[in-house]
């Protein structure tokens, strides 16, 4: 704790001397049980106000850190440091390498070094989380493919950037990893300023293509106060500051407009000290010409924990990218605690396996349309959120396998997917995929929730609660859906037998007239 406060305070005055500002009558640091160091405001906040203010290059990303133009761009693309994360990560570990007189120094001996991300956990850990989904998007192998795949190379082509003895401390695997996981749980997205975009007539320096991120979920950035103030556009003066590299950077950004332009991933310092909790958010990164704000979005009490937003994503998200779970109260049809923004995939080859079970008849052409569906709504997954409603591609899927031989025939020439309408002959399909989505998961709904009764959580280690905190969110909106189509099923066999008394007796009302 004390060092933690001295590490604050150095931290503090690192920022200032950087010209960053802060407001410290408004705002100051505090260490929390729960979520380690936050912000609090230290007397009531009002709306619009302006908490701090960071100077645009006192973020640290492939457009501020020097590193890429020791490259030069050729030879950076060469070695794909401009897709991904890879380059951010290295310009992170050789500004750590340069110490004091890396811009930065402060900053990063500020950021932590462990990770509660399943990340690091160990394999008997992650078994914890089997059936969810975390456990297909660590993304261990992947990252350290990169590692041997692009850095190394590029290290050892530049022994003058990267001196043999200084790999182990700098650039090991584990410190490449714990850059990535700075990067996942703290980097925001930063776009350019509108005047810096168009300049074609750059020299040579690194070029950018589109990364491939997975990101919907990295702390954003807006580009409008929320005061409604008009942000002035000033693109002539800005042209004089912005770096060739920076611009080189761009160049390629739009080629795909669904991907991040790595360049556009920025450490942000202070910005990042802030926690999040699900809709908690009072306090917004917005962007100016020059500077990054942070402003508050509501009013705040005196003695409030400041908080921004993580874009409220599932715990399975939360967990991955910030070793953290998300548990307040649930909405019905939810109940007890949990978060609201949890969902659950259920995946297209599962549906495909009941509809084979149980209807014996299934086509033999299935495969042909689950390559239609493929190709029409591109997507092999469907989602269910805490409502418990189930998804329309879901319905959809369902009612292309069961479409007659001729309505097949005809949905293809046509080219469109059948609409989202439920009938029942899908009720007993859909059930059994939700009870074999439930059967993925080792333990059952009761004895997770055993093991988060109060008198048992302090038996469970954090690693191992937050499992089951994922996979019980997970697994409740699955049998809050199974109940639904249960009940569905219920009243379409009550509405069967009626149908069948009427049927009985029109039939012996007519015997009787006879
Ligand atoms: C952007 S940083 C926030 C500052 C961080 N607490 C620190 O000490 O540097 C994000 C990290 O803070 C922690 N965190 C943020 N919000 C949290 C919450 N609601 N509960 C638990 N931990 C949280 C998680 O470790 C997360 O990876």
């Amino acid at each position: 704790m004390a060092s933690e406060a001295l590490n604050l305070e150095s931290f503090e005055s690192w920022f200032r001397d950087q010209g960053g500002e802060l407001d410290a009558s408004a705002m100051g640091f505090a260490i929390f049980a729960d979520s380690g160091r936050g912000a609090i405001a230290l007397r009531d906040i009002p709306e619009g106000h302006t908490l701090f203010c960071i100077p645009r290059d006192l973020t640290l990303s492939l457009r501020t850190s020097s590193l890429p133009a020791k490259f030069g761009k050729d030879v950076w693309k060469h070695h794909e440091l401009h897709n991904g994360w890879a380059g951010l990560m290295l310009c992170m570990m050789w500004e750590e390498s340069l110490g004091a007189s890396s811009k930065w120094s402060g900053y990063l001996s500020s950021l932590p070094t462990a990770f509660t991300t399943p990340m690091f956990w160990t394999e008997e850990d992650i078994q914890e989380l089997k059936g969810t989904a975390v456990v297909g998007k660590i993304g261990r192998d992947d990252a350290e493919r990169d590692y041997h795949q692009k850095l190394i190379p590029a290290m050892k082509s530049r022994p003058d950037l990267f001196p043999e003895e200084l790999i182990p401390q700098y650039y090991s695997l584990e410190r490449y990893h714990m850059m990535g996981s700075r990067i996942l749980s703290r980097s925001f997205h930063v776009e350019p300023w509108k005047g810096e975009e168009d300049h074609e007539d750059e020299e040579e320096h690194s070029h950018a293509d589109a990364p491939q991120s997975d990101d919907p979920n990295r702390m954003d950035v807006d580009s409008e106060n929320p005061t409604g103030d008009a942000v002035e556009e000033n693109a002539e003066s800005q042209n004089d500051e912005t770096s060739q590299l920076e611009l080189a950077l761009d160049e390629d950004s739009d080629e795909d407009e669904d991907v991040e332009n790595p360049a556009d991933v920025a450490m942000v310092p202070m910005a990042d000290m802030l926690n999040a909790r699900f809709e908690s958010e009072n306090a917004k990164l917005f962007y100016e010409e020059r500077h990054l704000k942070m402003v508050t979005t509501k009013h705040i009490k005196a003695g409030e924990q400041i908080w921004n937003t993580y874009g409220d994503p599932p715990n399975s998200d939360l967990l991955r990218r910030y070793g953290h779970v998300d548990v307040v109260s649930l909405p019905p049809p939810l109940a007890g605690e949990g978060n609201p923004a949890d969902v659950v995939e259920v995946r297209a080859d599962l549906v495909v396996s009941s509809v084979r079970k149980i209807r014996k008849t299934a086509a033999g052409d299935i495969q042909s349309r689950v390559d239609f569906w493929l190709e029409e709504a591109d997507d092999d997954t469907f989602i269910l959120t805490t409502d418990c409603e189930l998804p329309e591609e879901l319905i959809s899927f369902l009612r292309l396998l069961f479409l007659s031989k001729d309505e097949w025939n005809k949905t293809k020439s046509k080219g469109k997917l059948p609409k989202a309408k439920m009938e029942p002959e899908l009720l007993p399909v859909i059930a059994d995929v939700l009870k074999q989505r439930l059967a993925e998961y080792p333990t059952s709904i009761e004895e997770d929730e055993r093991l988060l009764a109060p008198e048992h959580a302090q038996d469970l280690s954090f690693n191992k609660r937050n499992a089951v905190v994922v996979r019980l969110g997970e697994k409740r909106i699955l049998r809050g859906a199974l109940h639904k189509v249960e009940a569905l099923l219920g009243s379409q066999k009550g509405k069967d037998k009626k149908r069948a008394r009427e049927n009985e007796a029109d039939g012996r009302g007519k015997k009787a007239k006879r």
